[in-house]
Parts: structure tokens; sequence; C-alpha cells
């Protein structure tokens, strides 16, 4: 293991009254007792407004005015390019918390101090900034409880899937060290990384899918449903819901293989009226809250169970190829060149997860045949 030290000061996590060079501002957020997230973008968002009067202005002015996540993404965007992807779900509900969290910090906090928070500054387009920023920035420093910290010298480094290179706070020392999994030639670009991550997760908060096939963490998040007119119906989801489960769940499908608890729904789902009395056991295996992982043997269902799997990973596939065969044909009239190479961006980003996605899809099929 290499260790690197830091000469920076403590990082910029919960920051205390004393480091907001605005104290006021500091102290109303305080004594709101904001969680960690909304008072550091908070934070954030003071300090940039204070230009060079902050301690932090070189570091606010090295940042990305307009960070590459999902946040920036219009709905119109999103529903066009991530229509076969369930990341789509994900970034649209990520968008709405942001909106959720600022508009609660305004109703809250920032109407009743309208001379500490002017609009002009606390407003929603520098909270997604922010935001924007804490999401492809943050850093989860375990030693302290797992705190998420700003650690301006250090969210200079690019992931890579294949190093296990990470960022902790050293007690000792005081600083945050950076431990990479070998040593590295001067001038050769160091990577650490953003934790085990799918490329669609990647995307969501950093805004970029690594290549093709790079990615051992990669895993697609895959929808099975109960059958409605199976006959069982109402007792299947009655024991689905027993243990915390819905009609309609999602289970991660990985480059390395489907999680036991997906074979153990396909099980529920095609199991025959004489099975009732197992429903339950399979509900508990599908929501992994037994104490052990149970054995699922129901050799009588393999087939079947897998036959409804292949089902399903071919409607996903089905959808995956109709939006890239469809991207491929469409030209849009663009207005200007940014909205162009924005649209070029995007488009690829897109098309990259899609076939990320699709091939874990394929391989899972070709796994079952
Ligand atoms: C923590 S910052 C890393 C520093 C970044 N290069 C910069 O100069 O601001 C995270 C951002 O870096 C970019 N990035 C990091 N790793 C990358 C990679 N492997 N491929 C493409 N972009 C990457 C993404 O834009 C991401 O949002």
């Amino acid at each position: 293991m290499e260790r690197s030290c830091s000469s920076c000061p403590r990082p910029s996590s919960s920051p205390p009254i004393r480091e907001w060079s605005n104290r006021e501002v500091g102290d109303v957020m305080k004594r709101y007792s904001v969680p960690d997230w909304p008072l550091l973008a908070t934070y954030l968002i003071s300090e940039a407004s204070l230009e060079g009067s902050s301690r932090w202005s070189s570091y606010i002015d090295a940042l990305p005015r307009q960070p590459y996540s999902l946040l920036y993404w219009t709905r119109t965007e999103i529903d066009a390019y991530l229509v076969a992807s369930p990341i789509r779900e994900r970034a649209i509900s990520r968008i709405s918390d942001v909106i959720g969290t600022y508009n609660d910090l305004r109703d809250r906090i920032f109407s009743k101090y309208p001379d500490l928070f002017p609009e002009k500054v606390y407003n929603m387009e520098n909270f997604r900034w922010s935001f924007g920023i804490l999401f492809s920035r943050l850093v989860r420093l375990e030693s302290m409880d797992g705190k998420v910290a700003l650690v301006p010298w250090a969210d200079m480094l690019n992931h890579s899937p294949e190093v296990d290179a990470f960022l902790d706070y050293d007690k000792s020392s005081q600083g945050i060290v950076f431990t990479t999994d070998r040593s590295y030639q001067p001038g050769e670009q160091v990577f650490i990384s953003y934790g085990k991550k799918s490329s669609g997760e990647l995307l969501l908060s950093y805004g970029f899918v690594p290549k093709e096939g790079t990615n051992p963490n990669d895993s697609v998040e895959f929808m099975v449903s109960l059958n409605k007119s199976d006959e069982c119906y109402k007792e299947k989801l009655q024991a689905l819901k027993k243990h915390g489960l819905s009609e309609s769940e999602s289970f991660p499908l990985r480059v390395t293989g489907w999680p036991v608890e997906l074979m153990a729904y396909a099980f529920l789902v095609v199991s025959p009226p004489e099975m009732i009395q197992r429903f339950e056991e399979m509900a508990v295996a599908a929501s992994n809250k037994g104490s052990s992982k149970p054995a699922l043997n129901y050799p009588e269902l393999d087939e079947q169970a897998l036959q409804f799997i292949l089902d399903c990973c071919e409607s996903s596939i089905k959808k995956y190829t109709k939006y890239l065969e469809g991207a491929k044909g469409s030209a849009e009239v663009s207005i200007n060149t940014k909205q162009a190479n924005r649209t070029l961006l995007l488009k690829q980003l897109a098309r990259d997860l899609c076939i990320s996605e699709r091939r874990i899809l394929y391989r899972s099929q070709y796994d079952i045949t």
C-alpha cells in the first residue's frame, strides 16, 4: 500500500460555525440542525457567493460551473434518451429529491431570513450546482463514521474501476490520506475508485459511462412482476407483502451473475397452486430477510423459473434495441452549435449506457441457455 498525506486542513464535513465566512448564515443553519448534505450544499453556495473573501475561493474557482451529472438533464432529455434504462427512474427521483430539499430549506429557513439568504444567491439553480458538485465530488470517510466531506485536492482524481485506491481521514496526521494499491511513475495518471458502482450509477452521479466491458462492477436493475392473471395472485402478493416486497420488484443483474433473491422471486411467480404452502418460504428467500440463506430447492420449477427470467430478459433487451436503433436514425435539427454538441454528448452517453446494460442482459440469457 502506498500512502500520500495531504497538507490541507480538516475537510469541510458539517462545517462548524467558525468555518463559515458568513458566521450569521452558519449560525442559522446550525440552529435548524440541517442534515449533512443540505448543510454542505448551503455552505458551498454561501462561500461561492463571497468570491475572493472566502478562504475557499481558489478551490471554488476551480470547480466546474456545470457538473456532469444527470441533475443537469432536462425531463425531456431523460425521457427521450434513457427510456430503456432503469436509471431513468432514479434520475427523476434524484432530481425531485433535490428540488424537495431546496423547497424545504427555502420554506423553513431562507424565507424567514431574507436578508441573510437573498433569493438571488439561495435559489434552485445554485442548489442544482452545489448538489451536482456534492454528488460528483463528495468523499465518504470511513474512519469518521462514514462522514461525507469535500476534500479540495483529492477531488481532482478520476475514477478507474480497476484500482483499489481510497481516501480516509488519518487521526495521527490529522489530514486526509490517499492509499493506492500500487506505486506510480512520475507523470503517470493516478486513479481512485469512486466505489463499486454500476455504469448507470456513474452516469447518475458523475456524468460519465466507462468504456464498454471495462466495468467489473457493472449491473442493471431488472424488474420482475407477479402475473395478475395467476389464480394464486392474491396469495402470492400476500406472502410478498408480509416480507416487505410488492408485486413488482427490481433485482440487480450483475456481469458476474444474478442474486438468489431473483431466483426465489421467479420460483414464486411460476409456482402452481399445489405449492401454496411454500409461497411464504419463497417470499422470505426473495426478500433476503431470513437469518440464513435458505437452499432454494424446487427442481420441478427450475425450468419454468429460468424460462420466466429469460422472457423478462428478452423483453428488456427489446426495449434497448428499439431505443438504440431509433436513436441511430433520428437526425434532430438543432438551434445552435452549443445545443447540438450537448445533444450529441447526451446521446452518446445514453447509447454507451444502453449498450453496457443490454450486454449484461445478453450475458444472463447466455448463462441460462
Ligand atoms: C471528482 S471529479 C474528478 C476530477 C475531474 N477530472 C475534474 O477535473 O473536475 C469527478 C468528475 O470527473 C470526471 N471523471 C472522473 N473519472 C472519469 C472517468 N473514468 N472517465 C470520464 N470522466 C471521469 C467526471 O466528469 C466526474 O463528474
